[in-house]
């Protein structure tokens, strides 16, 4: 799906209303109290990037990305400035703590002539903060009903439900002395003679192109805009009334305020970071990739459900030659489309899936996540990408298929390309580090060392090459820092029960595909071929033959090629070579999958072949060092 595509809920009603508000400020979840439905809720400006619809009475309900107004700046202001054009009403929900910077979307909507209800979302925070707002007189002044809420405990939820009806826009507004400037020849309601004097081009061509031919056309048009002058009258009367409705106590800083400028400052936030991310490997590297997924398969899979299942498919099956090939690919040893397929959906990533959408859900909504980004920024800056790349290389340390999928967050195309190149790459998953950790711990505390130097250094000169060889820019960092909040269970445990769903309703169907496609190679005798052609390229890094049977193992899943180093009679600097090129191999099939569904498969096949030619490369450079 698309960014900006409306989800398959649709609803048909003849008229709608409209959520829209500055980004963060509650709108999701004032949309799930009056729709009464779960929306996905996050700690985090931009969570909203589809319309979300849901049936609101007789009416339909939309939910709008989060803007700060509604002109065509960008992409989400486009798509909110077309359902609020459409919408017989808007519902505008203002962060009370942002009354300043909230209410000037509010203005313009009320320029515009839109029907509106103001909601007065975070009251809590608000008197948190000291900050005391008299919505009466607030609703005096705009001249629209104001109602207070706490979205997120459901207060004032049926008032706002109850005042809908009573959406309304002033009958006149002071910005009109510029729609006098407008030529005379303009066909337009109020609503787009304020986005035309404000020097909106969509608005001018639509104007021009669509009603009447302006003089001049478009260009004519977009040159009446005195978008500074508007703005500039708008601004001020938002100061007047903020000025005339709200008074502040003085407090101390909150323990949030005061945790937010330890993260940010570099001296202070790196260790908290360190101390944080290794919290998160563990939990999701030692924890859940190896205690629980080893639990479920060894035990579970390994002792119980694969041999009920392979037993069971056996009696079943007639002893008829058509039946051998039907058996391979049901209950094969490698990639049996009933045991270890389901293996690793259930087994191996349902648990990972669960755990990491709940770690996020968490960094998420604490506020911690754009934090993050802020203290990493400088140095992925110098590989061409931004803070916002961290969330994936901490999540790829975890498991790579799932960081591939959250590089949606990551700026733009070429930055979600080098920050899945390096996943690929040079970012080892859990399920492989843990057999790795042991291997090397084998060797001595100096390769264990030299093994991370060697990776850091793939994924500098990598970010580096990808950075001088992409075509375009990366983007910069561009965050407001949302508050920092103690997470709500309830919310966490509802985003990463339909998250997992989603997930595991989009990827089921690709790995059962992908499992029958590897079974197929494997009965007509692909896989003995392969071996066979591989046998040359360990000779490349200075290792036995028996080398290409861990190299076929890592064409499939990462820890497998760790686990059958194990029992290879290699030499301490074999072993470490060796480590080295499966840990910069090819990623598990389940990793190109996702790569290839995330990304496109030109991307998708050059990232599989720069994997070789620098896990070979970086391999021999060491065999010859070594
Ligand atoms: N304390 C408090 N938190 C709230 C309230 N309403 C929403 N939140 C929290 O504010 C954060 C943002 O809420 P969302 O509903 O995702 O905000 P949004 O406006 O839809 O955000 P975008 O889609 O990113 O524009 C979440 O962490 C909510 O739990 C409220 O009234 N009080």
């Amino acid at each position: 799906m698309s960014c900006h595509e409306t989800r398959d809920n649709e609803v048909d009603a003849d008229e709608t209303v409209a959520l829209v508000g500055c980004p963060n400020v509650g709108k999701s979840v004032v949309f799930g109290e009056l729709a009464e439905q779960y929306v996905d809720v996050s700690n985090y400006p931009g969570t909203t990037v589809d319309t979300t619809e849901a049936a609101f009475g007789d009416a339909k309900l939309t939910d709008t990305p989060g803007v700060y107004g509604i002109s065509s700046f960008d992409e989400e202001e486009r798509v909110t400035r077309e359902i609020v054009l459409e919408a017989d009403a808007v519902v505008n929900v203002v962060d009370a703590t942002q009354l300043n910077r909230d209410l000037f979307l509010t203005l313009q909507l009320l320029d515009m002539g839109i029907p509106t209800v103001v909601a007065l979302n975070m009251m809590d925070e608000a008197e948190a903060d000291g900050i005391d707002i008299d919505a009466d007189a607030l609703e005096a002044e705009l001249g629209v009903p104001v109602v207070p809420t706490v979205a997120v405990d459901g207060e004032g939820i049926d008032e706002l439900r109850d005042r809908v009806d009573e959406a309304r826009a002033p009958e006149s507004t002071s910005i009109e002395r510029w729609f006098d400037e407008l030529p005379d020849d303009v066909e337009a309601t109020r609503a787009e003679k304020t986005l035309l004097v404000e020097g909106d081009e969509p608005t001018a061509e639509r104007v021009s192109t669509g009603k009447v031919v302006a003089d001049g056309g478009v260009p004519a048009l977009a040159e009446t805009g005195q978008r500074e002058d508007v703005y500039g009258h708008r601004r001020r009367r938002v100061e007047d009334i903020v000025g005339g409705v709200l008074s502040r106590e003085e407090r101390d800083s909150s323990w949030a305020e005061r945790f937010s400028d330890l993260m940010l400052n570099p001296l202070t936030g790196t260790p908290i970071a360190l101390v944080m991310l290794g919290g998160i490997f563990y939990f999701i590297g030692v924890v859940v990739a190896q205690k629980i997924v080893g639990f479920l398969e060894t035990i579970v899979f390994g002792e119980y459900y694969n041999p009920v299942v392979n037993n069971t498919v056996e009696s079943l099956l007639p002893a008829a030659g058509w039946a051998e090939p039907v058996e391979f690919m049901l209950i094969n040893g490698n990639l049996g489309l009933l045991t270890i397929t389901v293996q690793y959906i259930v087994g191996v990533l349902l648990p990972l899936v669960v755990a990491f959408y709940f770690v996020i859900g968490i960094l998420e909504d604490s506020g911690m996540l754009p934090r993050l980004a802020v203290l990493t920024d400088r140095g992925l800056n110098r590989i061409g990408l931004n803070g916002r790349a961290i969330v994936p290389m901490i999540v790829g340390v975890g498991c790579v298929t799932m960081a591939v999928i959250t590089t949606r967050m990551v700026g733009n195309r070429r930055e979600r390309l080098i920050s899945t190149a390096l996943l690929g790459l040079a970012v080892p998953c859990s399920a492989q580090l843990g057999i790795i950790m042991g291997l090397l711990a084998g060797l001595g505390l100096i390769w264990w060392f030299g093994y991370l130097g060697v990776l850091l250094v793939v994924l500098g000169v990598a970010g580096l090459f990808l950075d001088r060889t992409l075509p375009g820019d990366s983007t910069p960092l561009v965050t407001e820092l949302p508050r920092m909040r103690v997470p709500r269970p309830r919310n966490i445990l509802r985003k990463t029960y339909n998250r997992t769903k989603m997930f595991l309703r989009e990827a089921i169907p690709l790995f059962g595909v992908t499992a029958i496609a590897i079974s197929v190679l494997e009965y007509v005798g692909g896989f003995g071929l392969i071996q066979r052609a591989l046998s040359p390229v360990t000779a490349l890094v200075g290792l036995p033959q028996e080398f290409a049977r861990v190299l076929l193992l890592g064409l499939v899943r990462r820890d497998f090629a760790a686990a059958g180093m194990t029992d290879m009679a290699f030499t301490t600097a074999e072993t470490f070579v060796g480590l080295v090129v499966i840990t910069l191999f090819v990623p598990c099939i389940l990793a190109m999958v996702m790569i290839l569904k995330e990304r496109d498969a030109k991307s998708a096949l050059l990232m599989w072949i720069g994997s070789w030619v620098v896990a070979f490369g970086v391999g021999g450079l060491l065999a010859v060092i070594l």
